[in-house]
């Protein structure tokens, strides 16, 4: 066993409380999601509901006030008929007319601005602009229509003037008694306490109320704004923020029980989850200790030599009722509970106790593959020159290639570049492995100090024709041929994907074909004896 056992469990050890803390987090994240989510939730249902309801009581407003203008514009075609005629021809008729219509609080003949007959005044003449009060400052308002504050001898109550003139000067004017909309505005309004405000033309606002103001972005006032597209009417609805909270509240006693039975779920799957996490954690503590962890290693072959010219070491796991856990599992699992370090140091240790029995031929390769997060750690030259010197006890000449992922070259490359140039000083091979699967970039390649790129088995699977088309894998062997790296190509299985490789000068072959991962005594045994090799295609 490497010396290194006691710092291995206090790695363990020291390791303990981050998942505790994580376990936590997570655990308040799972029950505090939910209860979040049923917040916002009802708080977009609670907007969607509100504007619903504005924009139908904003519709109903308009109808009836486009419905008002219909009606004033059909009082302004009857009034056309006595356009031109002398007031006290069409007076009574007028009036007649104006006692039948309730809406209108006055109807009459103008001849340019200025009024010649009134059912309200009678033959009286006088500006349009005396009728209505307070007086327009600007009279080019004086169109077709205008909301107004008040009119002569009704100061105080809102109406809305319409005025037609058609022929030249002589026209006719309807005014709309403004307390029929106000009437509707407060029925419509009230059960909400939404205040609605209608607005003719440049005119004067006529509302239905106050609101006190609030601004609050979040559940303050709200306002819809609508605008005919018959006539220059615009209305708009405001609605207190105190109904906004009380359709929320509402609607949260719904989602909130959800979110609550939610919240319970999830923390509950989260915390069976954790558990089983935590449990595994444990597991491949007690694993280590049962001696669950054992390597096997899969010979690779040269090209240049046409023999196995070395090995690379893979862990398994089988635990102790016969089940398997693969390594993509139990290595992504060991790195995302920070166990990597402890179970590479393990599988150092496991690998200088199956060496005891080794024969292999000077300068043999064994590949050993390193975690980012080791190669990141200080104890990681350490480790590795300890591992070295306790091989050297039992097998002379052993290359030692130190396999990285793509991943371990990105973080501190200057710390990461003088360890791994103090260890190639020391004799150690590196290699890139699985290359074309992670992050890395090409510039990576001239940046650090590699000895192989093994290029991983997806490339090499892609080749399914000699002369087919397999541009990145190419590009891949081309790139590594100019940087001067030797090329391993894995997961090699077929003769043709054998023979394409060679014919493009990939120098070392791993895969089936040439032999399966096996345990230590049994490559000692092939490696006395091994297959012919290579293939026919
Ligand atoms: N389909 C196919 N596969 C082939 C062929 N020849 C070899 N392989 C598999 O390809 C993987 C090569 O290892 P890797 O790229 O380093 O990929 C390894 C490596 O990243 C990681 N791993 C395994 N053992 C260790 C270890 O001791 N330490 C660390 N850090 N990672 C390890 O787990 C990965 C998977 O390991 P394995 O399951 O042992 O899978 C191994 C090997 O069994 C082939 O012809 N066809």
């Amino acid at each position: 066993m490497l010396a290194s056992a006691p710092s291995e469990e206090s790695a363990v050890k020291k390791l303990g409380s981050k998942p505790i803390v994580r376990h936590w987090t997570l655990l308040a994240a799972a029950a505090l999601l939910p209860l979040l989510l049923s917040l916002i939730f009802s708080y977009f249902a609670a907007r969607s509901q509100l504007g619903r309801h504005m924009n139908s009581i904003g519709e109903s407003l308009m109808n009836q006030s486009e419905q008002i203008s219909d009606r004033a514009q059909d009082m302004l075609n009857t009034l056309q008929r006595f356009a031109g005629q002398p007031c006290e021809s069409s007076l009574i008729d007028i009036q007649r007319i104006s006692n039948l219509n309730a809406y209108f609080r006055s109807i009459g003949l103008l001849q340019g601005n200025q009024i010649v007959c009134s059912s309200a005044y009678g033959s009286f003449t006088g500006p349009l602009n005396a009728l209505i009060s307070p007086p327009l400052f600007n009279t080019q308002h004086l169109t077709s229509s205008i909301s107004v504050a008040g009119t002569y001898g009704v100061p105080h109550r809102s109406a809305v003037l319409y005025l037609r003139r058609p022929h030249g000067d002589r026209g006719s004017y309807a005014i709309v008694e403004g307390q029929y909309l106000l009437d509707f505005m407060q029925a419509v309004g009230r059960p909400r306490g939404d205040v609605l405000s209608l607005r003719v033309g440049d005119g004067y606002a006529i509302r239905s109320g106050w609101l006190p103001p609030n601004n609050n972005p979040l559940w303050g006032n709200s306002q819809l704004t609508l605008h005919s597209t018959r006539y220059p009417i615009a209305l708009s609805v405001e609605s207190p923020a105190s109904e906004f909270l009380r359709i929320w509240q509402q609607l949260l006693l719904t989602f909130l029980p959800l979110g609550i039975i939610l919240a319970l779920v999830f923390s509950l799957m989260a915390n069976n989850w954790l558990k089983r996490r935590l449990s595994f954690h444990d597991e491949m503590r007690r694993a280590i200790a049962r001696d669950e962890f054992f390597v096997v290693y899969q010979p690779v072959y040269s090209n240049k030599t046409g023999e196995a010219s070395g090995a690379e070491a893979l862990m398994r796991w089988q635990r102790s009722n016969g089940e398997w856990v693969s390594p993509d599992i139990f290595i992504a699992a060991a790195e995302a509970e920070a166990m990597i370090i402890p179970l590479t140091r393990h599988l150092l240790s496991l690998i200088v106790r199956d060496s005891a029995d080794w024969q292999v031929p000077a300068g043999f390769h064994l590949g050993v593959n390193v975690a980012a997060e080791h190669l990141q750690d200080a104890s990681f030259l350490d480790d590795i020159r300890q591992f070295a010197r306790h091989m050297a006890l039992h097998t002379q000449q052993l290359n030692i290639t130190l396999e990285l992922t793509e991943r371990s070259l990105i973080g501190d490359p200057q710390t990461v570049i003088s360890k791994l140039e103090e260890l190639r000083s020391e004799g150690f091979r590196v290699a890139i492995d699985d290359f074309g699967t992670g992050h890395c970039t090409l510039s990576y390649l001239q940046t650090f100090p590699l000895d192989y790129l093994k290029i991983d088995k997806g490339f090499v699977a892609a080749i399914e024709q000699v002369n087919g088309e397999t541009p990145v894998l190419d590009t891949i062997i081309q790139l590594s041929h100019k940087l001067a790296l030797q090329t391993v190509a894995e997961g090699v299985e077929t003769p043709l994907q054998f023979h394409y490789l060679k014919q493009r000068g990939v120098t070392f072959i791993q895969g089936y074909l040439y032999a399966r991962p096996m345990r230590s005594e049994e490559m000692i045994n092939w490696l006395k004896n091994p297959p012919p090799f290579p293939p026919e295609i």
